[in-house]
């Protein structure tokens, strides 16, 4: 498999197959949603196009990153969203990253989000859709922020991807590989994250989030963002109209 590793602003053509990464939070926080019995996620164009699907759809959930603001239900705080009951309803999200990573690739033919909690769900959707060339959405820091690269190259990993090109995919060197997938070598799952998840656990936006710099969070989201398969779904997202909806897959 030929994977590419770009920052959204790195997009020079609408890939074929996209896998649309933000561990802290957008997509840590999504898959909490369908945890708790959300049916779709609406990504939003913006805080005012949030807004405008909700006073459309009042029975909406609207989430934003960052502070608490009027008119929202909610914010990207996964540890704030775990106690929520959302049987049924489609959730609005508008984030700073994750969300515009996806509606960046929105013409993709397949567009997966993922963090670590849905990482080998997701690998297993590339194994069984994946085609020969994925590229990985690196949505935080311009394609620089560690916790999502190291997410990406997990997967690519898992999903038994060659070595990460040289445009940030560089080889990594928590584990010493090149790399070179040994997911078929019966590597336990934790074994083989266990560099990834130590890139991620000191990223810059991980010491921020700990340190309460960040509205809108929890002591627990970061431990949260951590948590490697916590769920045994991936979520793909797929234009619906004019809307891009994500949705549970494959669970
Ligand atoms: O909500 C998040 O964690 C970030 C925004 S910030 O870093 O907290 O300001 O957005 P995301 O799009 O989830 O990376
Ligand atoms: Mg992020």
């Amino acid at each position: 498999m030929d994977d590419r590793f770009r920052g959204i602003g790195e997009l020079a053509e609408v890939p074929s197959v996209a896998v649309v990464v933000d561990v802290m939070r957008a997509y840590t926080v999504a898959a909490w949603a369908f945890a708790r019995g959300a049916e779709k996620i609406v990504l939003a164009e913006s805080l005012d196009a949030a807004l405008a699907l909700k006073a459309r759809h009042p029975d909406w959930v609207a989430l934003k990153d960052g502070a608490p603001a009027p008119g929202f239900d909610a914010v990207n705080s996964p540890a704030l969203l775990r106690s929520v009951d959302l049987t049924g309803r489609t959730v609005v999200q508008k984030t700073t990253a994750g969300t515009v990573g996806a509606l960046a690739v929105k013409d993709a033919s397949l567009v997966l989000c993922a963090g670590f909690v849905v990482a080998e769900a997701t690998a297993r959707a590339l194994r069984e859709r994946g085609g020969d060339s994925v590229t990985f959405v690196v949505t935080g820091e311009d394609g620089r922020a560690e916790e999502d690269l190291a997410c990406a190259q997990y997967i690519a990993r898992r999903a038994g991807g060659g070595t990460p090109d040289a445009t940030g995919g560089g080889p990594d060197a928590e584990n010493g590989t090149d790399g070179t997938p040994d997911a078929k070598d019966g590597t336990s799952h934790a074994a083989d994250a266990a560099g990834f998840l130590r890139r991620a656990a000191a990223s810059r936006a991980a010491a921020e989030l700990a340190q309460g710099v960040r509205a809108g969070a929890h002591p627990d989201d970061v431990s949260l963002c951590l948590e490697l398969d916590r769920f045994p779904f991936a979520m793909v997202a797929a234009l619906e109209g004019s809307l891009m909806v994500l949705r549970p897959y494959g669970n």
